[in-house]
C-alpha cells in the first residue's frame, strides 16, 4: 500500500482547519499509488460535505514542488479539469504536515477507466492538447526530473541486476537516446509544461465522460510529443503484447491534432519518442523493482511490461496517418 506516513485525525484535522475547509469528518488511507502518501479526506462546512486528496510527498522536496502545484491551479484556472490545491489564508499552497511537504487538492469525481476504447482515447488526446496549449504561459520552469540526465544516472545501478539481453537493450537504448537528444530536430520540438506520467490510472471518467487529470508529480518542462508518446504506450497499447492499437493510437492522435496540429517533425521524430517514453518507464520500474525504498509498503509495477513495449516500438516503427 502507499501509506508511508500515518497522518492523525489532529494532524488532518489541524490542516483542514488551517485552510479554512470547516471541520474534519473523515480521513481514509489510499491503498493504490506507489510514490506518495495519500489520504482521502472528508470536510463539513455550513452543513455541506466535501472531499479532498491528502498528498505527503516522500521524495520530493519543498524546492521542487511549487512548481507542480501552481502549474495545477494554472490549469485549473484556465479551465482545464485537474484538482485545484487549497490555500491558507495567506495563500499559501505548499504546507507540511508529520513534518513532510503536503498539499490539499479536490477529490476529483469518477473512476479510471482501465480497458479504454476509441471513446476514451478521443477524449484524453483531446484534452491533452487542451492542457498542451493552457499551459503555454505557465511562467515557471522546472525540467522533466525523470528525463535524459535521471535515465543517465540511474542506469547503472540498475544494469547487474538484468540479464545479458536485457543489458544489451537498455544500454543499446541510452546510447539512442542520448545521441538523438543532441539532433537539431530532437532540440527545436515543441515544449512547455507536460504532464509527463498521464497512464489510465491517472485520469478519471464519469460513465464515457473525462472529468479530469490528476498526479501531476513528474510533470516538467519537456517536449509535448514525449508527452503524446507516453499517452500513447499506456492508453492505445495492448497490455499483453506491447502492441500499439493502431485503432486507438490514430483516434488519439487524430483528437489531440484537433486541438494542436502536430508539426512535421514531431510526426517524423514519434518513433524515437514512442522509444524514449518506454524507456522512461522501464528505467523507473527496474529502480522501483531492484531498488525498492520500504518493500513491505508498496507493491512494484511490473518492469517487463515496459521492456515488451520497448522491443515493439523499436521493431516496428509507428508515425501517424497525415
Ligand atoms: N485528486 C484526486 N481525485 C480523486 N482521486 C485521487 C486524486 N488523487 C489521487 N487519487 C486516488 O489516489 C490513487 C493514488 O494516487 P496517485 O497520485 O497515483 O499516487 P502516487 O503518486 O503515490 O503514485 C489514485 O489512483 C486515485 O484513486
Ligand atoms: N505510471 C507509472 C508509475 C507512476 O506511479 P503513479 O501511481 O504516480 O502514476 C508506471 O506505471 O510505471
Amino acid at each position: 500500500m502507499a501509506v508511508f506516513t500515518t497522518v492523525s485525525p489532529e494532524e488532518a484535522s489541524a490542516l483542514v482547519q488551517r485552510l479554512q475547509l470547516g471541520t474534519l469528518v473523515d480521513l481514509r488511507g489510499i491503498t493504490s499509488g506507489i510514490e506518495n502518501t495519500n489520504y482521502f479526506v472528508t470536510a463539513e462546512r455550513e452543513g455541506r460535505r466535501t472531499e479532498y486528496v491528502l498528498t505527503l510527498f516522500e521524495r520530493l522536496g519543498f524546492e521542487q514542488l511549487p512548481f507542480y502545484l501552481h502549474l495545477m491551479k494554472h490549469l485549473a484556472g484556465r479551465g482545464i479539469p485537474v484538482p485545484d490545491p487549497k490555500a491558507d489564508a495567506s495563500g499559501e499552497i505548499l504546507h507540511a504536515v508529520c513534518g513532510k511537504p503536503a498539499a490539499l487538492v479536490d477529490k476529483l469525481r469518477g473512476s479510471h477507466q482501465l480497458a479504454p476504447s476509441n471513446v476514451h482515447c478521443h477524449q484524453v488526446g483531446a484534452m491533452l492538447a487542451r492542457m498542451h496549449l493552457a499551459g503555454q504561459d505557465y511562467p515557471r520552469v522546472q525540467p522533466n526530473l525523470r528525463g535524459l540526465p535521471w535515465w543517465v544516472e540511474t542506469v547503472p545501478s540498475i544494469l547487474p541486476h538484468l540479464d545479458g539481453a536485457q543489458r544489451q537493450l537498455l544500454e543499446d537504448e541510452l546510447a539512442f537516446q542520448r545521441s538523438h537528444a543532441q539532433s537539431p530536430a530532437y532540440l527545436a520540438l515543441p515544449r512547455g509544461p507536460i504532464h509527463a506520467d498521464l497512464f489510465r490510472d491517472n485520469v478519471m471518467f464519469e460513465g464515457d465522460t473525462l472529468t479530469g487529470f490528476f498526479d501531476f508529480y513528474f510533470a516538467g518542462v519537456d517536449t509535448f510529443l514525449f508527452d503524446v508518446a507516453v499517452c500513447l504506450n499506456d492508453w492505445c497499447t495492448d497490455l499483453d503484447s506491447g502492441r500499439l492499437d493502431e485503432g486507438r493510437a490514430q483516434v488519439f492522435v487524430a483528437a489531440y491534432q484537433s486541438v494542436r496540429p502536430l508539426t512535421h517533425d514531431e510526426v517524423r521524430l514519434m518513433p524515437a519518442l514512442l522509444r524514449a517514453g518506454a524507456l522512461r518507464f522501464w528505467i523507473s520500474r527496474l529502480w522501483d523493482f531492484h531498488l525498492p525504498r520500504d518493500a513491505h509498503m508498496l507493491k512494484p509495477h511490473d518492469p517487463g511490461h515496459f521492456e515488451r513495449i520497448l522491443r515493439q516500438r523499436v521493431e516496428t516503427p509507428w508515425h501517424p496517418e497525415p
